[in-house]
């Protein structure tokens, strides 16, 4: 079996996932989470009109001292006043109603002698000065029509939407989700709500998979366990190649050297598979092929050797897919006991990334260990042991 660097196999399944495409959805809460795929341009402007920035009146005053105007009208929010402001006249106004024609300045009510509800007065006094262009939203000052509303790349979320909407857009051009199946296989597994016979374990990396996959901003489709009977598993491949809803096809276990390993034995009958052993520990065995068209990604079995492999491995061409910029490794001052690692591959140790900087590994073993963390320490292939006071490499989760 070849051996292959994390490197190797993260680019080889870069190359068998291959790029994504992109549609287009509404301008709603459904497409939070995705990213755009091309640049958002406003369809209005933002604002529409110029507007007024308070409660008050939207006044033209003749002279620069004028402090007594005429009031000649309401323009409540919604309106658009079919008078002029005149040199010596002030509108009452409210807060986003669109400034009449001729008006130069807002002055907050509080800033007259006017009480604030009940009919218009004839004439208002205002207090202090009467500066041009004061309160006034100006029409277009936070985004012109065809402006950039926000550029390919950007994250849709709650602000995003508000903003989008605003200007006056309906649609969105996102990144497709890709559709994934997922295959746990293996002769010991019993299905959620099963009691497990002697020998069977309870089956948990399907619904780990499928939870890892929508995280990565992929719509699961299938999720599938299957035993260690090659035409059973076959006959699944079979289904999976014609569904119109697979892009991508995520297997778990059948993947080492044992005498009943199902998906190696069924990926080399097929042709097109190859199974390498990856200098990584959790997650040495692994493989890729095609089912037709449709990606195959085969992880290891043991839970989280399959999850170190998704994170570390398939997440980043899932990310390239649909525009997600790559997770980048940082560094934090290791605080635990000594720890040796093997020699001549990367390792990656369940731990817990401060706030202060520092990095522990979590307590527990094997999945109580990856429950309870929020990273993984990545020792490089040419390291053996770390102790504390070290600067570690980590991935946060
Ligand atoms: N002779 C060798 N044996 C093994 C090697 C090797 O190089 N030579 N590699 C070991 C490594 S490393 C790993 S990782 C495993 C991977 O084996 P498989 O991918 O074939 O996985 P399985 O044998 O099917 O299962 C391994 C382990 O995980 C449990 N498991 C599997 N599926 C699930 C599931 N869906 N839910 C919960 N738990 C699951 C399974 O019961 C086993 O305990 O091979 C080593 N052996
Ligand atoms: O690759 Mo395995 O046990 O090291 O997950």
């Amino acid at each position: 079996m070849a051996h292959r660097s994390v490197a190797e196999h993260r680019a080889a399944l870069r190359s068998v996932v291959g790029p994504g495409g992109t549609e287009q959805v509404p301008l709603d809460r459904h497409a939070v989470g995705r990213r755009l795929a091309r640049d958002l341009l406003a369809a209005d402007d933002l604002p529409r009109f110029d507007s007024s920035a308070m409660d008050g009146y939207a006044a033209h005053p003749a002279r620069a001292d004028q402090r007594v105007l005429d009031v000649v009208g309401d323009v409540p929010a919604g309106a658009a006043a079919e008078f002029v402001v005149r040199p010596g006249q002030a509108a009452r106004i409210m807060t986003g109603a669109r400034l009449p024609e001729g008006a130069v300045t807002v002055v907050p009510v509080e800033r007259t002698d006017a009480a604030p509800t009940g009919p218009a007065p004839p004439k208002v006094t205002i207090e202090g000065d009467l500066a041009p262009g004061q309160h006034i939203r100006r029409r277009a000052e936070d985004i012109a029509r065809g402006e950039v509303v926000a550029p390919a790349g950007t994250l849709v979320d709650a602000a995003l939407l508000a903003l989008g909407r605003s200007a006056g857009c309906e649609h969105l051009t996102v990144h497709t989700p890709t559709r994934v199946a997922v295959v746990a296989t293996g002769a010991e597994l019993a299905r959620h709500g099963q009691d497990p016979a002697a020998g069977e374990i309870h089956e948990s990396n399907s619904e780990m998979i499928a939870a890892l996959a929508l995280e990565g901003g992929c719509r699961v489709t299938h999720v599938e366990t299957c035993s260690d009977d090659t035409g059973e598993l076959g006959a699944l491949f079979e289904s999976l190649a014609a569904a119109s809803d697979v892009d991508l096809v995520i297997t778990t276990g059948g993947v080492s050297q044992g005498a009943f390993e199902v998906v190696r034995q069924v990926g080399e009958a097929l042709g097109g598979f190859e199974f390498v052993h990856l200098a990584m520990q959790p997650g040495g065995p692994q493989g890729t092929g095609r089912l037709g068209q449709t990606p195959v990604v085969c992880l290891p079995g043991t839970p989280v050797g399959a999850y170190v492999s998704f994170t570390m491995l398939l997440r980043p061409a899932l990310d390239e897919r649909h525009g997600n910029p790559p997770r980048e490794a940082s560094s934090a001052t290791y605080i635990g006991p000594s720890r040796r690692t093997r020699l001549g591959r990367v390792q990656f140790v369940s731990a817990v990334v401060r706030p202060d900087g520092t990095v522990s590994p979590a307590p527990g073993v094997h999945l109580r260990a990856l429950a309870g963390a929020n990273a993984f320490i990545e020792v490089p292939e040419g390291v053996d042991q770390f102790r504390a006071g070290d600067e570690v490499s980590v991935r946060l989760l």
